[in-house]
Parts: C-alpha cells; sequence; structure tokens
C-alpha cells in the first residue's frame, strides 16, 4: 500500500531536481518504513508531483542539525533551524526522514 506526504510547494523544484533529499518532521510522521515508496503531493493544493523512497528515518534533536542536514536541505544550517522553528514552534524531538527521488515505474 502507498502511503502520501506532503512537502511545501517551496520545495518541489528542489526534490524534484534531487537537491533535497531529506526532510525533518516530527513524530507523526516518523513511521514511515526503509524502503517504503511514497506518494508525494504539495501541502498547499494536494496536487501530486514525484513518488520518493525512504532510506531511513532516523531521530534528532534540534540542537544536533549540523551542516551536512542543511546541505542535504538545500539550506544554510541558520535556514534550516528556522524553517524547523517556524513549523514546529517548541519541538525539540524531531526525525530525519532520508529519501531519493523514484524513476522508471514510480516516476
Ligand atoms: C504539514 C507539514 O508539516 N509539512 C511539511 C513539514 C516540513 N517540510 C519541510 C520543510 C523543510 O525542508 C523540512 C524540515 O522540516 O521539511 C515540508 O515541506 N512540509
Amino acid at each position: 500500500m502507498l502511503h502520501d506526504i506532503t512537502f511545501f510547494s517551496r520545495f518541489e523544484q528542489d526534490i524534484l531536481a534531487e537537491r533535497k533529499t531529506i526532510t525533518i518532521r516530527d513524530a507523526s510522521e516518523s513511521h514511515f518504513q526503509p524502503g517504503e515508496v511514497l506518494r508525494v503531493s504539495r501541502y498547499e493544493d494536494g496536487v501530486f508531483f514525484c513518488f520518493i523512497e525512504v532510506l531511513s528515518v532516523t531521530p534528532v534533536a534540534l540542537d544536533a542539525l549540523t551542516e551536512t542536514h542543511a546541505r542535504q536541505e538545500n539550506m544554510t544550517l541558520s535556514e534550516l533551524k528556522q524553517v524547523i522553528k517556524d513549523i514546529y514552534p517548541g519541538l525539540d524531538e524531531l526525525f530525519v526522514i532520508a529519501f531519493h527521488k523514484c524513476r522508471g515505474e514510480f516516476q
């Protein structure tokens, strides 16, 4: 069974170009399993734009985010921390979902 994930539309082009290869979410989206294929759509209007395969789901604290995470998000570290604080105010328990964009039959 295919599960769904949404991204803010401002991240669509980075995902399609494979510049963004992780997303950092709260516990409500930490249940995805490595190998699982997710149907990706835009949060604002629900428009589908690709499939991704989950590579790993790893807990991380806000203070433990590094330049590597930021690079994988195609952001600076300060931009990434600000984005997370805006989306998840006051939350420290986060999860890094690493993924790659699917090709072939899931394109
Ligand atoms: C509904 C919801 O929470 N949607 C989200 C949450 C996060 N993101 C992006 C923003 C950053 O690139 C990372 C880190 O949170 O994930 C998102 O696109 N949509």
